[in-house]
């Protein structure tokens, strides 16, 4: 109904590219211009509709949609969606950033009842709430549900069939759509092998191929110089905190075990750090704000490894404060020389915090993996672990790209 659009008119110097289309089809002092200097309007809409709006000496203020907005002078010429400046086929950027003046500024500002019509600098009044900074801090990037053992119980989530993973989009979209809340999905009734597991992922993402491989088998013969190829048991961690970027989701397919323990351990990292930031805010931050460094030296037969990841433990987008990654290894956290004596003994209280809560028992949800079942992790949210075990066992997996992930599920509609 109401599709109301705002436009803004620049004085765009002749010499740049596009610059005669934003001649804009009403003139600065022309009927129906509000000039700039009095800008403000309404209009008889309902009152959460209602828009308002007033220049500044550098920002636009815009009231719509109970959000009140600013808008830089150049971010408005940037987000142009003329012809001239955006091409709507590849939906990319065609204007020259750097060649607008930045000290530009609107001649006039008005509001028009019509749909955008395709040319210049004119943008819906929904668009504009829906990228505006203001407008993004009041909404989440990633809709996610946090879980305790009990909570995930209680939801019920189901496993996915293989068949209906591979053949259906409805199964692949179910399936991402508890991945995308929960940071776990299970699919059930896979062959046992390590080609169909990687058939399984090749559905979703690309495979992320590491030094561990592409696909990759283990089993506790030790063949690398990790604690993973032993039979002992590992504490909650996250995988590859020593990449710069850690891998972004496990695959795991458990295709045998004759032996005692070896369940999986699933702590949500989010659920844990939310906790966190309740009871100890400054703590939390510390945690967002303070740098370490995690590393991978492997001297074990053919395999020589030195790999280097830097970052905090927790990651969170700054406008808005959303966790987007946990990168939490004890075991294979480095020396920490990044920051100052003072600040690391606060570190180290912070860090204390968040393990006491990734430890508490009603926190943990054990699975025993079993041949048929496969297990997806998002490896930036959910820790794994394992109980030691006894007898032969072997699993395969992967590591997946991140993105494609996310890119799967957005193609089908999803949030993500
Ligand atoms: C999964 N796979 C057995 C291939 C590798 C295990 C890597 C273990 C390493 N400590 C880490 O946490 O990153
Ligand atoms: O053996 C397991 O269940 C998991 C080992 C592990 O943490 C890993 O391979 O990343
Ligand atoms: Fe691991």
């Amino acid at each position: 109904m109401w599709c109301r659009s705002l436009a803004c008119l620049f004085k765009v110097p002749c010499q740049l590219s596009g610059s005669a289309r934003h001649r804009s089809p009403w003139l600065p002092r022309g009927r129906g211009t509000i000039p700039a200097a009095v800008a403000r309007c309404h209009h008889t809409a309902p009152e959460s509709l209602k828009c308002a709006w007033q220049l500044h000496g550098d920002h636009l203020e815009l009231r719509y949609a109970n959000t009140l907005m600013r808008f830089d002078f150049v971010w408005l010429r940037d987000h142009c969606r003329s012809a001239s400046c955006y091409n709507a086929k590849t939906n990319q950027r065609s204007l020259d950033t750097a060649s607008v003046d930045l000290g530009i500024k609107p001649k006039a500002v008005r509001v028009d009842e019509a749909r955008p019509d395709g040319h210049v600098t004119r943008y819906g009044l929904e668009w504009l709430v829906k990228n505006s900074y203001e407008g993004q801090k009041q909404q989440v990037m990633h809709p996610r549900i946090f879980w305790n053992a009990e909570i995930y119980r209680q939801a019920q989530v189901p496993s996915v069939d293989c068949r209906s993973f591979l053949e259906t989009d409805e199964g692949l979209k179910e399936f991402l759509q508890n991945f995308l809340l929960y940071g776990i999905a299970f699919v059930e009734n896979v062959a046992p092998t390590k080609e169909d597991t990687e058939i399984l992922a090749e559905r979703i993402s690309l495979i992320r191929e590491t030094i561990y491989g592409r696909m990759w088998y283990f089993t506790s013969d030790f063949s690398r110089g990790d604690t993973a190829y032993t039979k002992l048991a590992l504490d909650r961690h996250t995988d590859t905190t020593y990449f710069q970027e850690p891998c972004g989701i496990q695959v795991f397919h458990c295709l045998k075990h004759e032996g005692t323990g070896g369940r999986t351990l699933l702590v949500d990292g989010f659920y844990a750090a939310e906790q966190v930031l309740r009871q100890a805010p400054e703590q939390f931050e510390l945690l967002t704000k303070v740098p370490l460094k995690h590393e991978y030296v492997e001297n074990v037969g053919d395999c020589h490894n030195h790999m280097i990841g830097v970052g905090p433990v927790l990651n969170v987008y700054p406008w808005n404060n959303e966790l987007y990654l946990i990168r939490y290894n004890n075991y294979d956290r480095a020396v920490i020389n990044t920051v100052p004596y003072d600040v690391v003994h606060r570190w180290y209280a912070a860090h204390r915090t968040l393990t006491a809560e990734l430890r508490r028992p009603e926190n943990e949800l054990w699975v025993k993996l079993k041949p048929g079942k496969a297990l997806f992790i998002d490896n930036w949210r959910v820790l794994h672990g394992r109980e030691a075990f006894t007898g032969y066992r072997q699993l395969c997996g992967c590591y997946l790209t991140r993105d494609d992930v996310l890119n799967t599920a957005r193609v089908l509609g999803l949030q993500a």
